[in-house]
């Protein structure tokens, strides 16, 4: 990847898209700043007694079409540049769902893995009293991210109601069901996109019969193989940061998720159920039909995009292939089920949380998983439908959905006068 920035990189596929519409350059020139990002350095007390700090942000990208939404990450290598293309894509994702929100995320610079139970609950308070202006149930709404969880949700959800006075369950989704959260929101994400590749398996020439390589074995990455598997699929490699497993025949999943569920690494299960360790970076080319990335971004760039031997991409992350590595993977031929569609089960069931949170009402699972099962295939029909209308590629067609409605929305709040902070 060139040395822009990753926001450039991401506005790449905004212009791609606006070639495609007849919209007012001025919305064009409105989506390519974020209208507000606010950073802290939360100090903590660690368990020792020393003090440690870390930076933070909270960005709200857009919010002209309802208040920002986006999860909260806690990673070392997190910067203000991720935070701000994260809420860009939360932006469209919101918009290609149809959901009443803007787009915005979070982040800590932190490795939370070096951190005691203790110490993350000082931390994810820290964030709360932080930014606990910016954040609001009509104002902005985390949820969590990468390295984040329902437990953390649960403290931050816990620190604003101590903040407010009050209970405001509707601040934050992802939350433990006992605070309030929604049935179905911890596999939402993998189960959206399953249902998106369900739906279209048809058009993309997929049979019941796939061979699955998942990169990055946690709440995205560990659902996507449980579901699948549970159809009969074949998982034959599966990947966490430390490093890769491959079985040709199939992974064991169940011993996979026991793995991890102890706190293990997918290695740790090499030289069982002919489980053998492969390199971190050669999941990318390992033979099977869907490729599945739920890691981080660029994870698929222009110098191992040739390596890819699945037909079919399902973005779980976000921001996985780079723009350089889809215009190479256009070419061969392989179809990119785009993340702001693909991964968008996640901040639906959310809206499902937010909305049961506001009405004190709670939903049975079952409506949960049908309501997403709608609006995924409803949304996935229409961006299958302009990708052949239009001939682009599905990326393109998400986002050639997605500016509409943005565009439609920005007009209607009247173009005469912009801010961005
Ligand atoms: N959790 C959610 O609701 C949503 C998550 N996403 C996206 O899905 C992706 C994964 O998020 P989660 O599953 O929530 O995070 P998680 O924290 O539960 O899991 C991340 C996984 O990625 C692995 N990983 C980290 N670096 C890696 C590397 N270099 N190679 C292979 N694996 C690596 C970690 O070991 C871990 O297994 C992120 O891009 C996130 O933004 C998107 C929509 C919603
Ligand atoms: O559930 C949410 O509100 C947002 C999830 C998220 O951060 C994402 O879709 O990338």
């Amino acid at each position: 990847m060139s040395e822009d920035s990753l926001l450039d990189h991401a506005l790449v596929r905004l212009d791609d898209a606006a070639r495609h519409l007849n919209i007012d350059p001025d919305v064009i020139e409105k989506l390519k700043f974020a209208r507000e990002t606010t950073k802290a350095r939360l100090m903590i007390r660690m368990d020792d007694g020393s003090r440690k700090s870390f930076l933070a942000w909270r960005c709200r990208y857009d919010d002209t079409r309802g208040p920002t939404k986006g999860g909260i990450r806690f990673h070392p290598s997190s910067t203000i540049d991720e935070v701000e293309t994260l809420a860009f894509w939360m932006t469209f994702k919101c918009a290609v769902m149809n959901l009443p929100y803007g787009g915005g995320k979070g982040a800590v610079q932190v490795d939370p893995r070096q951190l005691s139970k203790a110490e993350l609950e000082r931390l994810a308070r820290a964030y709360i009293q932080a930014f606990a202006r910016t954040i609001g149930p009509d104002r902005d709404i985390p949820a969590p991210d990468v390295y984040t969880n329902a437990m953390i949700m649960g403290w931050m959800a816990d620190e604003y109601a101590q903040i407010v006075g009050q209970a405001e369950p509707a601040v934050i989704t992802g939350k433990p069901i006992a605070l309030g959260g929604s049935l179905g929101r911890n596999d939402a994400t993998a189960r959206g996109g399953y249902y998106l590749v369900r739906h279209l398996a048809g058009e993309l020439g997929l049979g019941d019969d796939m061979r699955v390589a998942v990169q990055g074995f946690g709440n995205a990455g560990q659902f996507i193989a449980r579901l699948l598997a549970g159809d009969g699929h074949k998982i034959v490699a599966v990947s966490d940061s430390e490093g890769a497993v491959f079985a040709p025949n199939g992974l064991d999943v169940g011993a996979l998720l026991s793995a991890k569920a102890s706190g293990k690494s997918v290695l740790s299960t090499v030289g069982s159920n002919g489980h053998e360790a492969i390199a971190a970076d050669a999941l990318i080319g390992v033979d099977c039909d869907l490729l599945v990335p739920a890691a981080l971004e660029n994870m698929i760039h222009e110098d191992n995009a040739a390596e890819v031997k699945a037909r079919i991409i399902l973005e779980l992350a976000n921001g996985p292939v780079t723009s350089e590595a889809d215009a190479i993977l256009e070419k061969r031929g392989v179809v990119v089920l785009p993340d702001i569609l693909a991964n968008a089960g996640g901040v639906t069931v959310s809206y499902f949380e937010w909305v049961q949170n506001r009405q004190g009402f709670y939903w049975p699972l079952e409506e949960i998983h049908d309501r997403l099962r709608a609006i995924m295939e409803r949304e996935g029909r229409a961006i299958w439908g302009v990708s052949k209308d239009k001939d682009v590629s599905m990326r393109t067609a998400a986002y050639v959905h997605a500016l509409s409605r943005l565009a439609e929305a920005i007009e209607a709040h009247g173009t005469q006068s912009f801010f961005v902070t």
